[in-house]
């Protein structure tokens, strides 16, 4: 469960320039849900994304099934990245010149709770359904095929959490409803699935819609 009370966040601009990108934000998400994250760009969505990714820092409290963000060193923060959170990047945010195989890999290089490595890889490209590519270059895929595999590393961690940035926003209707489909099966398998969109069609979709303008929420529905 995730649960943010009065939490602010404040980007320094030079030195004078301060960009308000959160304002007093409260909300609770429940396990299993599907969330939408929606608003106007510029509204602090992928702000409020990554400090739920616990990537950025924040002013206030955010607890993680009730663990008190605020209060994790970064060690411990980025321990519980890699166990109980996948993240899913606008543009991928993968390595072009690796293998497919390498990319999903990356997050388990430092992970000491996962013995089978490549079992965890195959297992995870599997469920995408890109488990044939896993031996090609990323520069070499199509985009459908590389939000697959920036999803496979999401999942590679067996995560109970996937945030995930625009994951449909550079792809064709088609791709992008087979991807939002792969989303909602894990969400099915128990993963708790934040996704920022501009597409209300996704949304709508997601028993959970949070609005977000000027870095407030507006609104807060749950079906
Ligand atoms: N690193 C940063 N430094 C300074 N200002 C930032 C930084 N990142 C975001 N901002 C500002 O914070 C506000 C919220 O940005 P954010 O990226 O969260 O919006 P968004 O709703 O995700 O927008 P988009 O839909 O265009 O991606 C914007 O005014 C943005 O310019």
């Amino acid at each position: 469960m995730i649960e943010i009370k009065n939490l602010n966040k404040i980007y320094l601009k030079g030195k004078k320039n301060m960009v308000h990108a959160l304002n007093n934000i409260n909300l609770k998400i429940d396990d299993r849900e599907t969330v939408a994250i929606i608003g106007e760009s510029g509204a602090g969505k992928s702000t409020l994304l990554h400090i739920m990714s616990c990537i950025d820092n924040f002013d206030g409290e955010y607890y993680l099934d009730n663990i008190d963000i605020n209060k994790l060193s970064e060690s411990k923060k980025s321990k519980l990245r890699s166990s109980k959170i996948g993240i899913v990047l606008q543009d991928f945010a993968l390595i072009d010149d690796f293998t497919v195989f390498e990319n999903v890999m990356t997050p388990l290089y430092f992970n000491k709770k996962i013995k089978d490595k490549k079992g965890s890889v195959m297992r995870a490209l599997k469920k995408t359904g890109i488990a044939s590519l896993k031996s090609k270059k990323v520069s070499q895929l199509s985009g459908g095929q590389k939000q697959r595999v920036a999803i496979s590393r999401a999942l590679v961690t067996s995560p109970e959490y996937i945030f995930a940035d625009e994951p449909t926003g550079s792809l064709d209707s088609k791709t992008s409803d087979e991807i939002i489909k792969m989303l909602f099966e894990l969400n099915s398998n128990g993963i708790t699935i934040v996704i920022v969109t501009h597409n209300l069609e996704i949304a709508n979709q997601c028993h959970h819609i949070i609005e977000i303008k000027d870095g407030n929420i507006i609104k807060d529905i749950c079906s």
